[in-house]
């Protein structure tokens, strides 16, 4: 079941306030569960550039500190994150994610690399954490040179919850196509319109009443998993 903008924006309301869950507890699953599935895709040790290198791209709402908490756990399964977070809202919630960034002695760029080439040469993955559910096309001109990098690149990108740039229910067949999509909650409508090789639903939080409210189908989670795998390359699948 793929559920449209307005549907995952009230259930995000829900999960906080009838469920009284807190913003932090769910970005903290919700990160912990895109760091498994980028994990699981793409081990550390077969990376081109072979340090492990990813670069996290935040954006200013809840996608960019998922984002944040992603690049801590990666840096716990022994990738090399560096973050580029250019809008960061000053908010202790964002404040104190960067704080565990840097306590954690993850670099924050100062500058996005100028074009895909220069990219590549320094990272063997993108995490694409810019915009999720909430964003309306188009882009605004302080983010658009970065997601047309992110388009031209040729690591791959995981996107976390939706491609950034994409109407979160038709897509943009001209935006950016991530290799992994890492769906939270429940799979967004646009996710009909992915074309990579993996993925994954995570954000293992949902009560069972409020997945019966919304009738999400939710796939069954194997065993103790914080993701369940939706899409596998075809000679896996
Ligand atoms: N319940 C869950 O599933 C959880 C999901 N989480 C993550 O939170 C995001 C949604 O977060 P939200 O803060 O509502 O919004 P976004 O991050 O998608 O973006 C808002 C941000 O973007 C700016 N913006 C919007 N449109 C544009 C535009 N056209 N150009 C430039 N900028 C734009 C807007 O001004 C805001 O600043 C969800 O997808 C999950 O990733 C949580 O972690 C918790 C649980
Ligand atoms: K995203």
């Amino acid at each position: 079941m793929l559920y449209r903008q307005e549907e995952a924006q009230k259930i995000d309301d829900e999960l906080f306030t009838e469920y009284a869950f807190s913003v932090d507890q769910l970005m903290e699953l919700a990160g912990y569960s895109c760091a498994v599935a980028i994990a699981k895709c793409y081990p550390p040790e077969k990376l081109t550039p072979s340090n492990g290198a990813v670069l996290v791209c935040c954006g200013p709402g809840n996608n960019g500190g998922d984002g944040l908490v992603c690049a801590r756990h990666l840096k716990l399964f022994g990738y090399n994150p560096s973050l580029f977070y250019p809008k960061k809202p000053n908010k202790p919630l964002f404040d104190n994610l960067t704080k565990q960034c840097l306590g954690m002695e993850l670099p924050f760029l100062s500058e996005f690399p100028g074009d895909p080439e220069t990219l590549q040469a320094s990272y063997g993955l993108v995490v694409d954490a810019l915009f999720g559910f909430s964003f309306t096309p188009p882009v605004r001109p302080a983010f658009a040179g970065v997601l047309d990098i992110l388009r031209r690149v040729r690591v791959p990108v995981c996107s976390v919850d939706v491609p950034s740039g994409w109407h979160v229910e038709d897509g943009d067949p001209e935006g950016l196509q991530p290799d992994l999509l890492i769906s939270l909650t429940a799979p967004k409508k646009c996710a009909k319109h992915f074309k990579g090789r993996y993925h994954y639903l995570g954000g293992r939080f949902v009560p069972r009443i409020l997945e019966q409210k919304y009738d999400l189908q939710l796939p069954p989670y194997p065993g103790t998993e914080c993701v369940v795998q939706l899409k596998a390359p075809d000679s896996e699948g």
